[in-house]
């Protein structure tokens, strides 16, 4: 194998990853609570893939309510290295067309918590941990994901600028005008706090949206209709399954560290005597490497 565990989260309109080949569907828990449903495991062209659909089967979970927490956990258990999300995104800019994929280099995080909590960080609870979040896509992993989605037919902006905003209402037109003179280019609810949670499990984290509507910037008269939303997403996601072939098909043969892999080397600020034994245990995926009384897989 050549180290490579891709995770996929599926957001709205991706709800299986399509045909992996010895596919498992898993129950895994996780002690920040419920995931959003089983991971699917399988390989594609030899490669790991686990998926997870975000909002769950039959999407009956809002932004707010996604426990992103246990989503990462759940895949950093299962021994995903890299994670790509796949998203449903609304435009800020006319170049940005419904249809087309956009693989997101930067995020501007509007979400506020909401009523099903959001929580932001696996640390702070008797481990306090500040990782660096200035680059929140890893870029190898967004340019691999770019390039499957042109091979999947896809036509692809590289670089965007992604704000997530709490929901679950869309954006009044007053916000959207704001988004855009803040340079944001398109606008989703869920990239944030996923990407920061992938930083601090040590995972690469990419995010490839699929534009669905221009938001209410555009036209004075309009809105912006989930109906519309959904006729989209069902055009793309297939395209989005094959981005996934693509994706497996060209990757490197062997798997070489990033930087990311580590990151947490040198963000725990909290001295090893000050752990709490109770927030370590909770880390047993998150930060297996650093906590010590857990086996290493070399162990
Ligand atoms: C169905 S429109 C709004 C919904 O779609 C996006 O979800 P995801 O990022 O999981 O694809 C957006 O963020 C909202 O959650
Ligand atoms: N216009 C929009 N605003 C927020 N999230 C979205 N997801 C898809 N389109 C969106």
């Amino acid at each position: 194998m050549s180290g490579w565990h891709i995770g996929v989260i599926g957001g709205s309109g991706l709800y299986d990853p399509g045909a992996l080949d010895d596919a498992q569907e898993i129950a895994v828990e996780s002690p920040f609570g419920q995931p959003s449903g089983p991971i699917t495991t399988g390989t594609l062209g030899g490669v790991k893939f686990t998926f997870i659909a975000r909002h769950g089967a039959g999407h009956v979970l809002s932004p707010s309510h996604v426990n992103f927490r246990a989503n990462i956990d759940v895949l950093k258990r299962a021994g995903v290295t890299d994670v790509l999300a796949i998203s449903a995104i609304g435009s800020l800019r006319e170049e940005m067309a419904p249809g087309s994929f956009v693989a997101v280099d930067q995020l501007i995080d509007r979400t506020v918590g909401g009523s099903g909590g959001r929580e932001r960080s696996f640390f702070g609870d008797g481990i306090v941990a500040h990782v660096p979040l200035a680059d929140p896509v890893c870029p190898r992993l967004s340019d691999l994901a770019a390039a499957a989605a042109e091979k999947a037919g896809a036509t692809v902006h590289r670089g965007g600028t992604y704000v997530a905003i709490e929901g679950p209402q869309f954006s009044t037109r007053a916000e959207s005008h704001l988004y855009r003179q803040w340079g944001a280019d398109v606008i989703g609810m869920t990239a944030m706090p996923e990407a920061r949670l992938a930083r601090e499990a040590e995972l690469p984290y990419a995010l490839v949206g699929m534009v669905t509507d221009y938001d209410c910037w555009r036209d004075a008269a309009e809105d912006v209709d989930v109906a519309d939303i959904v006729r989209v997403m069902g055009e793309n996601a297939d395209k989005a399954r094959a981005l996934l072939t693509e994706l497996a098909a060209a990757l490197p043969p062997e798997r070489t560290a990033s930087p990311i892999d580590t990151v947490l080397d040198t963000a725990i600020i909290t001295p090893r005597e000050k752990w709490s034994t109770e927030a370590a245990l909770k880390l047993d995926a998150v930060a297996r490497r650093l906590v010590d009384f857990f086996p290493k897989a070399k162990d």
